[in-house]
């Protein structure tokens, strides 16, 4: 169980509220108008074909790309007056493949630099217990001296989402946790998000195929350029899917090809045939006591 939180009483219901938000990246416009609210205690998956700006949000919300317009409010606070935003009452997982690239650091400091958010220099009081209890949640509390660069892709997922629960947070937004990570490792990662779940933890997870999560997810946001097409159930099992030995989601029809037409929350599979994997560094984050940026 998560220690007793305070000020919860004051959030209001829904813990991310997007209106009209539209981004610029690079004299392009990457997210169009998009509307999405995320009430407290719903598990959100974010999907969309591969460039079709789920990271651009994820990004935005936690304030590392400022609207073009529209507003983006976490936690009832406006992301664009950062000194308001309750930082520590929400955790972010960055995709691992640049967060953890070069990190000369062992798995525990790793999971300490969670506790510091924006405007915090020194960590809580109950800081070490709030990191010994976030790495017994992903299963890594032998691994604790080990350096980060010694683990599995895997292992090294698990970490950066103990960083983020280190922070005991209500809201947590992930970027692709599954990307990358065996089945072991994806089970694993399932059991501690069941776990948040039951907490009441609100989660919001851009994800390629729904894995082991499925079973955990409420509802589905789908993005195809930029803006929403579908914002409700989630996607169905594909057919010979919904049994213990698939562990994942995939495309077996041989269209792999985006469709113009594609509105359901099945069809944003189409855009991922296997191995299909998005590269580059577009979602690096420093480790820093300012927050997200
Ligand atoms: N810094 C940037 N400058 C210019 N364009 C960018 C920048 N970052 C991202 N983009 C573009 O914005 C679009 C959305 O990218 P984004 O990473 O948000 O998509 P995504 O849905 O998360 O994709 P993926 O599934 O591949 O991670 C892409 O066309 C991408 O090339």
């Amino acid at each position: 169980m998560s220690a007793p939180r305070t000020g919860v009483e004051e959030t209001p219901a829904a813990v991310v509220d997007v209106r009209g938000l539209s981004v610029d990246l690079g004299g392009s416009r990457i997210l169009r108008e998009v509307d999405l609210t995320v009430a407290r205690g719903e598990f959100v998956a974010l999907l969309g074909a591969n460039g079709s700006g789920k990271s651009t949000l994820v990004r935005t919300l936690v304030g590392v790309l400022p609207p073009a317009a529209g507003t983006v409010t976490m936690l009832g606070a406006d992301v664009t007056r950062r000194a308001g935003v309750p930082w520590g009452r929400i955790g972010y997982v960055p995709q691992r493949s640049t967060a953890t690239a070069g990190v000369p650091a062992t798995v525990v400091e790793v999971v300490r630099s969670g506790l510091l958010a924006a405007g915090r220099l020194r960590p809580p009081r109950d800081g070490e217990a709030r990191v010994r209890r976030a790495l017994a949640r992903v299963d890594l509390a032998d691994r604790a001296d080990r350096a980060v660069a010694e683990l599995s892709g895997g292992q090294q997922q698990r970490v950066l989402i103990a960083r983020a629960l280190a922070r005991d947070p209500e809201l947590l937004l992930l970027d692709e946790p599954l990307a990358g990570v065996d089945a072991a490792n994806q089970e694993s990662f399932a059991r501690t998000m069941a776990g948040l779940r039951d907490d009441g933890v609100t989660v919001l997870v851009v994800l390629h195929e729904t894995g082991p999560l499925a079973p955990l997810i409420t509802r589905a946001v789908v993005l195809r350029h930029g803006a929403v097409v579908h914002d409700g159930e989630p996607p169905r099992p594909a057919p010979g899917h919904d049994h213990d030995d698939h562990d994942h989601q995939h495309p077996h029809d041989g269209d792999h090809l985006e469709r113009d037409d594609a509105r359901g929350p099945d069809d944003w599979r189409r855009g991922y045939p296997h191995g299909d994997r998005p590269t580059g560094d577009r979602s690096a984050i420093r480790i820093s006591p300012g927050g997200f940026a």
